[in-house]
C-alpha cells in the first residue's frame, strides 16, 4: 500500500503564511527556483504547489492526497473531500477573511434586492450564482480574473463579490460593503480514499495536530517572575492562566518563582500591574506549540 503522502501547498496568497506555519510546526519546505515540487524535510511527504482555487478539485480526484486551501474555493466547487482541520489564518493575519458584496460609496444600491437586474463581477462565480438564486434575485454574474474592485470604478460592474481581509483594497477604491456572503479560513482537506489509508491518515493527523498547536501558540506567551512571599497571593490573583500558574520556591529564600501562560493581547496591561504589586525579574517568552 502506498505510504508517501502527496501534500498540496497553496501557491499564491496563502503560500508564505502556510510555509511559515509548517516551519513553526516542525517541517521545512524549501521552494527553490521554478519548481512546483518543493523539498520537505520528511521522507514520508511529497509536496506539490497548487493554486488554492483548484486544490479541492485535485484532492477530490486523488491527484494529491491532502492539501491546504480556503473554505471559499471548497464551497465554490462543492468538493466532496474530508475536512481534517479548520486552520484560522489568512494572507496577513491569524483571522478569517470575508467575502462581501460591495458597491460604490455613492451608489443607490443598499440592499440585496436593489441588485436585481444588475451586473456583479466576481472570481467566485458558481457560489455567487447560487447565493442569488437561493434568494430569488435575478442578477448578471460576470467572471473576473482579478483586480475586481477596479471594475466598479471603471463602470464594468454595479457590484462585486470579493474577498477582503484588511479592507484596504475596498477603501482604496471608494467602495461600501452592503452584505457579507461568507467567512473563509484555511482548511486542511484530505481525499476520502487517502483518509482510509492508515499510513497516510496518521501523517495527515500528525500535520493537523502540529499546525493547530503552532497556531494556538501564536496567540499565547509564557511569563515568569520572582515574587516575595508576602505578595504572592495578590500576584497570583492577577494572573490569567491556561491552568493554574506554576509556583516554585527560590533556593534558600522566601521568594517564589511564578510562571504562567497567558494571552498575547493581555501582556502589555499585565506587566505594569505585576511590577506595581511587587513582582521582579519578569521575563516574557514566545511559545512554539501548545497542545
Ligand atoms: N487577504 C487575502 N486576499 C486574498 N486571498 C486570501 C487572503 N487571505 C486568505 N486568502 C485565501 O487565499 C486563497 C486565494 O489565494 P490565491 O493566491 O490562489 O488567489 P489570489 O490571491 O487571487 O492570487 P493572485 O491574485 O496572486 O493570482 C483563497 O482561498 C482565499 O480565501
Ligand atoms: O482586504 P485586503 O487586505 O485589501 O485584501 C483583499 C484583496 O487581496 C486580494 O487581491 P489580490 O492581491 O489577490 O489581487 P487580485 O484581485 O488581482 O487577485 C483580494 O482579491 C482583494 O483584492
Ligand atoms: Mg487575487
Amino acid at each position: 500500500m502506498e505510504k508517501i503522502l502527496k501534500l498540496g501547498i497553496p501557491k499564491g496568497s496563502l503560500q508564505n503564511a502556510t510555509i511559515n506555519l509548517f516551519k513553526r510546526s516542525g517541517w521545512k519546505i524549501n521552494i527553490e527556483g521554478r519548481s512546483y515540487f518543493p523539498d520537505i524535510n520528511d521522507d514520508t511527504i511529497e509536496c506539490a504547489l497548487c493554486r488554492a482555487q483548484e486544490m479541492s478539485i485535485n484532492v477530490e480526484s486523488g491527484v494529491i492526497d491532502a492539501g491546504l486551501t480556503g473554505l471559499d474555493w471548497i464551497a465554490e466547487h462543492e468538493s466532496d473531500v474530508h475536512v481534517v482541520a479548520d486552520l484560522i489564518y489568512s494572507k496577513v493575519s491569524a483571522r478569517p477573511a470575508r467575502w462581501v458584496i460591495a458597491v460604490a460609496n455613492d451608489s443607490s444600491i443598499k440592499t440585496l434586492e436593489d441588485l436585481a437586474g444588475k451586473t456583479i463581477s466576481t472570481e467566485l462565480v458558481k457560489f455567487t450564482k447560487r447565493f442569488f438564486r437561493d434568494r430569488n434575485i435575478d442578477v448578471n454574474v460576470k467572471f473576473s480574473w482579478g483586480a475586481t474592485e477596479a471594475k466598479i470604478v471603471s463602470g464594468l460592474a454595479d457590484a462585486i463579490v470579493e474577498i477582503t481581509e484588511t479592507e484596504s483594497t475596498i477603501r482604496a477604491h471608494n467602495l461600501r460593503v452592503i452584505h457579507e456572503v461568507m467567512e473563509t479560513n484555511t482548511q486542511l482537506i484530505a481525499n476520502k480514499t487517502a483518509w482510509e489509508n492508515p499510513a497516510k491518515r496518521e501523517k495527515i493527523e500528525q500535520i493537523a495536530m502540529l499546525l493547530q498547536a503552532a497556531l494556538v501558540a501564536d496567540k499565547l506567551v509564557g511569563i515568569k517572575m520572582n515574587v516575595p512571599e508576602n505578595k504572592i497571593a495578590r500576584i497570583v490573583s492577577l494572573l490569567p492562566s491556561l491552568n493554574a500558574p506554576t509556583i516554585a520556591t527560590l533556593y534558600q529564600s522566601d521568594w517564589f518563582s511564578v510562571e504562567s501562560i497567558i494571552d498575547t493581547g493581555l501582556v502589555r496591561d499585565l506587566i505594569p500591574k505585576l511590577l506595581k504589586e511587587g513582582a521582579e525579574g519578569i521575563i516574557e517568552y514566545s511559545l512554539n506549540k501548545v497542545l
